[in-house]
């Protein structure tokens, strides 16, 4: 039996540990916390993250040394706070090609870096063009439980995004690929934000209306700045765009959906992410997004709103009045030009 390992035990870890082991890999989970270690060793299970009982193969490691011995693949899943200080481990270990995925969905306020390039900075001898990432709408709750899942696996390297497809493949997880790594991330990343501002919405007591609109505008801004930094437009129509953009704005297992539900109700940021207990990858990347929107002078008014939210004291309502009140425009800006000046040939 191969085996692979995932590093990073949390929700999203153990739900994709779950997925490999399905499919007949070893799987070595690594964590940085013993007695997590020893909860899913002994007692085949991981209860602050997922209710679900894990398979026995698979197993947990304290040692990243040790989790990545002889793997076929290195799944990497740890907030992306955590990213350049878990590759700094793997760079003093890893001394062969083995395709390494990465599933965490942000972008470093300091460096205004992706994930991928994180890795790629951290990891003297490995070719950026290797690294895959894998995003879509999956929550970990859901995929835990096999219900019916699609994602997509980027990277320039074309075939090791087909090694990370028929890795993760299975009549219940269903795996696409794409060479645009660049949009994949950054619509992971971005849509966070977005979620964050649904659930103030929701929190504020504004139904359906508003939400819809905070998704489709949400959107816009999303593929705004992200063909501006160089991304296929058409990926933020697919699994890493839109797709995403639904199922975190939309499902009560979302984390940032939640924040921004507390948010909503009036809680200040701090009780809101202690009271988590989980990573709310878009109260981080949003001062990424605001400072990017900024430096590349891309209208991002959804983005900016949240930020003020989050960083600024500014009321929620607020901010929904400054949104409602902008200059009257067109709907279809400069994303719609591009994509119809491309395509209409
Ligand atoms: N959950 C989901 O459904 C999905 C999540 N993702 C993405 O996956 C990534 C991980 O998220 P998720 O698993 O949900 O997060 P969780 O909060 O569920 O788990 C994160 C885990 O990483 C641990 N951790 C924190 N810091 C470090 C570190 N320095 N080194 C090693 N481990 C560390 C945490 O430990 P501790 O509790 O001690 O902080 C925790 O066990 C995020 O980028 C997220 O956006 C993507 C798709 C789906
Ligand atoms: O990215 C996710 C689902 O695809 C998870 O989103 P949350 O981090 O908001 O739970």
């Amino acid at each position: 039996m191969d085996k692979i390992a995932v590093l990073g035990a949390g929700s999203w870890g153990t739900a994709l540990s779950i997925v490999l082991s399905d499919n007949n890999y070893h799987v070595n989970l690594w964590t940085y916390k013993k007695e997590q270690m020893e909860e899913i060793n002994k007692h085949h299970k991981n209860e602050r993250y997922l209710h679900v009982p894990l398979p026995e193969n698979i197993v947990a490691f304290s040692s990243i040394e040790k989790a990545v011995e002889d793997v076929k693949a290195i799944v990497i899943v740890v907030p992306t706070k955590a990213i350049r200080e878990v590759s700094k481990e793997l760079n003093k270990i890893l001394n062969r090609p083995v395709p390494i995925i990465h599933a965490s969905k942000g972008i470093e306020p300091g460096s205004l870096k992706r994930v991928s390039q994180m890795i790629d900075e951290e990891l003297e001898h490995y070719n950026y063009d290797d690294i895959v990432v894998l995003s879509g709408p999956s929550h970990a709750e859901d995929v835990a439980l096999r219900h019916p899942t699609t994602v997509t696996v980027a990277s320039l390297n074309e075939e090791y995004a087909k090694i990370a497809q028929d890795i993760f493949t299975n009549d219940a997880f269903r795996v696409y690929t794409s060479t645009d790594i660049l949009g994949v991330e950054l619509g992971g990343s971005l849509k966070n934000i977005i979620a964050l501002g649904a659930g103030i919405s929701d929190g504020l007591g504004y139904g359906d209306n508003a939400k819809a609109a905070l998704i489709t505008r949400g959107l816009a801004e999303i593929a705004r700045l992200g063909t501006k930094l160089g991304a296929n437009p058409l990926s933020f129509l697919g699994l890493s765009g839109v797709g995403d953009l639904i199922v975190t704005c939309t499902s009560v297992h979302s984390r940032n959906w939640r924040a921004g539900n507390l948010l909503g109700k009036g809680q200040p940021l701090n009780d809101v992410l202690e009271q988590m207990g989980m990573v709310v990858e878009g109260v981080r990347t949003v001062k990424a997004a605001y400072r990017f929107a900024k430096e590349e002078n891309v209208e991002m008014p959804i983005t900016t709103g949240i930020y003020d939210v989050l960083y600024n004291h500014k009321e929620p309502k607020e901010i929904v009045e400054q949104l409602m009140t902008r200059s009257k425009r067109e709907e279809m800006d400069d994303i719609a030009h591009l994509l119809y000046e491309r395509y209409s040939k």
